[in-house]
């Protein structure tokens, strides 16, 4: 089964296009205003229009509420919420919602790798610098040898400073069934590159993981 891929906010159309074309699975939505690819829901809307089908729509999510979570909704259907938040949150969410909720692991030493998931999905991240004002999106990349021979029983993605020339190797290194990237196939902040994504798509998806 070929990698899932996931490109992460998209705010313009190109990028967006870049995504259903060359056949992206997942376009992820940032809802966190201090993020340069921060969209509004009326925004995302809008990208998301331009095609029937395609890639899940991605909603991402830092600690919200319901309500936050109730009035994206409200303007665009998501397939998946993306949750920076607790266990516990997640559930909550899950439940209150009745979408898949994948759930954010910040992971810095082997210790941190989780041994079970309590929603679908564990998105695998390195921890943020200290001084971060986000906890995602930082174009840091993981240290993948935490990873081997980590077969969690449960759905993963791997993320973080993924790009083009690296995203084959991290698969090879790590198993992981599905990766994430955001700045790595961006030409500017918030804005994508949609050769990049092209490259990065086939790249992922000619990796034979271990
Ligand atoms: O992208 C953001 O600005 C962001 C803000 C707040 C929480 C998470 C955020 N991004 C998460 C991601 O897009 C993914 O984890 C991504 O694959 C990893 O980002 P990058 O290292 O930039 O590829």
């Amino acid at each position: 089964m070929p990698v899932g891929v996931k490109i992460c906010g998209l705010t313009e159309a190109e990028g967006f296009d870049a995504c259903v074309t060359h056949g992206a699975d997942w376009v992820g939505f940032v809802f966190f205003d201090r993020s340069p690819r921060f969209v509004t829901p009326e925004q995302a809307a809008v990208l998301s229009r331009r095609t029937v089908g395609g890639p899940e729509r991605v909603g991402l999510f830092v600690e919200p509420d319901d309500a936050s979570i109730e009035s994206t909704l409200r303007h665009v259907p998501l397939d998946i919420l993306q949750i920076y938040a607790t266990d516990e949150r997640a559930r909550h969410i899950r439940q209150r919602f009745g979408l898949p909720v994948w759930l954010s692991r910040p992971v810095a030493t082997r210790a941190d790798l989780p041994l079970s998931c309590p929603v679908e999905r564990i998105l695998v991240e390195p921890r943020p610098p200290n001084n971060a004002t986000r906890p995602g999106g930082n174009a840091q990349r993981l240290d993948w040898s935490l990873l081997k021979n980590w077969q969690p029983p449960f759905d993963w993605m791997l993320a973080g400073g993924l790009n083009v020339d690296t995203v084959a190797d991290a698969i090879r290194t790590t198993a992981a069934p599905a990766v994430d990237v955001s700045s790595g196939v961006e030409k500017a902040p918030g804005i994508k590159d949609p050769e990049a994504i092209a490259r990065f798509i086939a790249h992922a998806h000619s990796a034979t993981a271990r």
